[in-house]
């Protein structure tokens, strides 16, 4: 079977503010993840998650390495129209702030229609998908005119995920899409996520600096550290035994149980010495 992503070798490089140094971003990351699988990556701010989920879904240009998705080089695929569509139709994009994504002038039927029209849905299937879509991410039909501006941000999030699912995407990146939601919220939206993957298929690449909720949506992880994956495995395996100090570093600067700042002060002082 034909792997859903494989992302080769990615590497970007920002040039530095005024005569700032160049800072690189990502550096020669690589993964391949199954159809159904879900990856997470996690990292301080800064160590190039977002980097990363931009040049997967075709936001931002590599410097060097390859975006695979479904067998097909994202770089054959560049200008037009239908190469517009295709790139949406092999990877979507779900941000921790919706608004940015969403037209606020659009209700919420309004705006799932407009994206199933976008991918050529017949006209006289759109509101049956519109229903469908909305029950599938759990909005009651009652929500159907709601502006973004009138739903809770967790509805928002919905919406969100419900617009980039009508386009049935290969892959789905999520970039701290429940960062902002509260932990009820958070855990609804996860439980949503674990049903939509095995439902469709669809594989995930989940974007959190919060490694409790990458524990909980991803079998595997890969840990940035500087635009570098420093440890990569069973997400299971790495939070309950991680090997690399820096992962060892952000388990115990999460509050909770693992929760030890003199390891992280001692950590870091050992991280920093030997970069
Ligand atoms: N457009 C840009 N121009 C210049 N530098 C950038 C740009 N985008 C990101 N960077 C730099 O690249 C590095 C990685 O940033 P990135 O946003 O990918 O990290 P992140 O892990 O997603 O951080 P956060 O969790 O804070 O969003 C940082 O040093 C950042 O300052």
């Amino acid at each position: 079977m034909t792997d859903a992503l494989v992302v080769s070798g990615l590497t970007k490089t920002y040039r530095g503010a005024g005569r700032g140094p160049r800072v690189v971003a990502v550096d020669g990351i690589s993964f391949t993840l199954a159809a159904g699988g879900s990856l997470g990556v996690v990292g301080e701010s800064g160590s190039g998650k977002t980097t990363l989920a931009q040049m997967i879904v075709g936001l931002a240009e590599p410097d060097s390495g390859t975006v695979v998705i479904d067998g097909r080089d994202r770089r054959d695929l560049r200008r037009g129209r239908r190469a517009r569509l295709q790139r949406a139709t092999e990877a979507q994009m779900v941000f921790q702030d919706p608004y940015g994504s969403l037209d606020r002038r659009l209700d919420v039927a309004g705006a799932l229609a407009d994206t199933l029209r976008r991918h050529g849905t017949p006209k006289d299937r759109i509101a049956r998908d519109v229903a469908a879509l909305m029950d599938r991410v759990g909005l009651a039909s009652r929500l159907a005119n709601s502006r973004p501006h009138e739903l809770s941000g967790g509805q928002r999030q919905r919406v969100a995920i419900a617009k980039a699912l009508a386009i049935d995407p290969t892959v789905l990146v999520l970039d701290e899409a429940v960062s902002a939601l509260d932990v009820s919220v958070q855990a609804q939206i996860l439980t949503l996520l674990d049903e939509i993957r095995a439902e469709s298929g669809v594989a995930l690449v989940f974007v959190s600096h919060d490694l409790a909720v990458v524990g909980q949506v991803t079998d595997q992880i890969l840990v940035m550290y500087r635009g570098r994956a420093v440890e990569t495995g069973d997400t299971d395996q790495v939070l309950r035994r991680p090997e690399h100090p820096y992962t060892e570093m952000l388990l115990s600067s999460a509050p909770g149980p693992r929760w030890q700042p003199e390891r992280v002060a001692e950590l870091r002082a050992a991280l920093a010495a030997a970069t």
